[in-house]
């Protein structure tokens, strides 16, 4: 039975990666794809890993009609043994209602891939419709991970090195950009409802008000993978 497969996680877990290995797995065995992405990092039309591996997509504009596009390439001759759907969270729900029509009414599998929630942890439209239609949901099993260790589950936004809660829900960017005008970071749940971010934690602990006293029991633990 074909499918529509939502593979989630947060920023930075792993899910281009994983598309480009669905697309790189079945072309090798000569299936034909069409690969869909909207407003990936690495520019119009691109589908990008930060392993380095990119690849030529469609870039899935607002307007576009991904059922009606698909349609368009069968009627014109071309093949479709499975679609691919990159940073599906920037797609708009009735696009997603397009990719579940293209598992039922053409009968291929549909892979997308995306984030599930925002900076303020709430749902992207298009990942609620997501989880409203998919046959699956998949959690990426490459944990990212938080600065203290545990499973990153949340995506931050920072400002200036500052993690925000207000702005436009779409603002492309990348983790690992500390200082950046709009960077992200990834958190786990605990930290993210606290605010406290690597930078924010480094502070706190740098800060005489919180150090502890010497009792002579060896240095302060401190910085990634201390506790709190
Ligand atoms: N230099 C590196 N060496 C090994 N793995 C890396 C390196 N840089 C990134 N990665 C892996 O790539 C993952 C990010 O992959 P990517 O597909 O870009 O994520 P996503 O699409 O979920 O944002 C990281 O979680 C990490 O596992
Ligand atoms: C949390 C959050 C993220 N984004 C953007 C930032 C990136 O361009 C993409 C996620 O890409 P990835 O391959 O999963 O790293 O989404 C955003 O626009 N708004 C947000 O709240």
């Amino acid at each position: 039975m074909p499918e529509l497969v939502f593979f989630s996680g947060t920023m930075d877990c792993g899910k281009s990666t994983l598309a480009l290995q669905i697309e790189h797995n079945r072309s090798a065995r000569g299936l034909q794809g069409l690969i869909f992405t909207r407003d990936d990092r690495a520019g119009e039309g691109k589908l990008s890993s930060r392993l380095g591996l990119v690849t030529e997509a469609i870039e899935a504009a607002a307007d576009l009609d991904l059922y009606a596009h698909v349609v368009g390439h069968l009627s014109a001759g071309g093949r479709a043994d499975y679609v691919i759907a990159d940073e599906a969270q920037f797609l708009a729900p009735a696009q997603i209602d397009q990719l579940a029509r293209i598992v039922d009414d053409l009968g291929v599998d549909v892979f997308a891939f995306g984030i599930t929630t925002d900076f303020r942890s709430k749902l992207f439209p298009g990942s609620q419709r997501l989880v409203e239609l998919a046959d699956r949901i998949e959690t990426l099993q490459v944990e990212a991970l938080c600065w203290c260790g545990a499973r990153a589950t949340h995506n931050a936004r920072t400002s200036g090195g500052r993690m925000v809660v207000e702005g436009e829900q779409v603002v492309v960017g990348d983790v690992g950009l500390p200082g950046a005008e709009t960077g992200y970071e990834v958190l786990c749940r605990r930290h993210h409802q606290r605010r406290m971010t690597s930078a924010a934690a480094r502070a706190a602990a740098l800060s005489p008000d919180v150090l502890p006293v010497d009792r002579g029991e060896g240095p302060a633990v401190s910085g990634p993978f201390a506790a709190d």
